[in-house]
């Protein structure tokens, strides 16, 4: 409750700052421009960031441990100071304007920290009222509805599993009806059934016009849901694509076909192709380029038919977004 006191002053301070600040029209929810953040110390946690995050989309955050996502995040939300840089939520800059664009994000973090003694509806509708919006008991309503929370709206937070804890943090993000959500980590540790119910309450949000932007390790979750996805890696943001463009790019396919007769080496005369045969002589595997116009498979089919070799099937694989994201980050300098 200090804690939430504190908060309020600090809001109230940021009014007149708000006042005074003009949004600049951009087409973008956030815009990031030349953002480096140094921490205390000297580490060195972003490199000149340059991003922007369109209305309306879901964006991954993908990167391993310590690549300076949350500090990313931390500085968006307007919670980190950066060393460098400047950032604009809905066209107003995160710092200068602190109170309004605050009341436009709202911010899942990854741990509950307080509010233990609360029940979840005293503590939702207080996370409301922190922005200064009018109490709206229908809203909060709809919010604990939507997140499977309504049964347990009396109930302390202390009380509850981590996975309704976590719905309870989201809850409190949505209490004051942000256009920006971040969502750091949603999934990391719950189980399957509250991910798909969380996958489908962050779809349901795009399509209510919410901007979504999470940060996660489980490439799945950003193979499933991210329409743009974001590769983070060392404090520099490597890549930034479509995630479809960004499959068909850099992904490789292969076309797996199983012999009709095992063999124990590969016949000469198909050397020079991609081919692997597997260890029991039972699968010839070929890797090509899927973008390429010429991607060698009428020549190798038309090898292997000369060549009197048989098959019984044939299938092709696409690499996974996992796939693309180990090899990328392997090669980061
Ligand atoms: N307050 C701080 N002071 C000094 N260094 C920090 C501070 N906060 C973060 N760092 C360092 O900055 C780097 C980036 O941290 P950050 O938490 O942004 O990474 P992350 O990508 O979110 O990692 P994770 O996936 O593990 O949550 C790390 O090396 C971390 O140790």
């Amino acid at each position: 409750m200090v804690e939430s006191g504190r908060k309020l002053e600090r809001l109230e301070s940021g009014t007149r700052d708000a006042m005074n600040e003009q949004a600049t029209p951009t087409p973008h929810a956030v815009s990031v421009r030349g953002v480096s953040k140094t921490y205390k110390g000297g580490f060195q946690a972003l490199k000149s960031i340059d991003l922007d995050i369109r209305r309306g989309e879901i964006f991954a955050l993908l990167g391993p441990n310590g690549a300076g996502k949350t500090t990313l995040i931390s500085i968006i939300c307007g919670i980190v100071k950066p060393s460098g840089g400047t950032v604009t939520a809905d066209g107003h800059d995160v710092l200068r304007g602190y109170r309004i664009t605050r009341s436009k994000i709202g911010l899942v973090p990854q741990e509950l920290s307080t509010d233990a003694f609360e029940t979840v509806w005293a503590s939702v509708r207080f996370s409301r009222g922190l922005y200064g919006r009018p109490r709206n008991d229908k809203h909060i309503e709809k919010v604990l509805r939507d997140l499977s929370l309504w049964d347990k709206k009396d109930a302390k937070i202390m009380t509850l599993s981590g996975g309704m804890k976590r719905r309870v943090l989201i809850a409190k993000a949505l209490a004051h009806e942000p256009s920006i959500l971040f969502l750091d980590e949603p999934t990391a540790g719950v189980d399957v059934e509250l991910r798909h119910d969380m996958w489908r309450m962050v779809r349901r949000l795009r399509e209510s016009g919410v901007t979504v932007i999470l940060t996660t390790h489980y490439i799945d979750e950003a193979e499933e849901m991210a329409d743009r996805v974001g590769v983070i890696t060392r404090g520099e943001l490597i890549l930034v694509e479509d995630k479809h463009v960004l499959m068909r790019k850099l992904g490789k396919k292969q076309l797996v076909i199983s012999l009709q007769r095992p063999m124990q080496v590969l016949p000469e005369g198909l050397d020079g192709h991609a081919l692997e045969l597997a260890g029991d002589g039972a699968t010839l595997t070929y890797t090509f380029d899927a973008q390429s116009d010429d991607t060698g498979i009428t020549v190798l089919l038309r090898k292997l038919g000369d060549l009197g070799v048989d098959f019984k099937d044939l299938h092709t694989l696409e690499s996974s977004l996992e796939d693309i994201f180990v090899s990328l980050v392997r090669e980061a300098p």
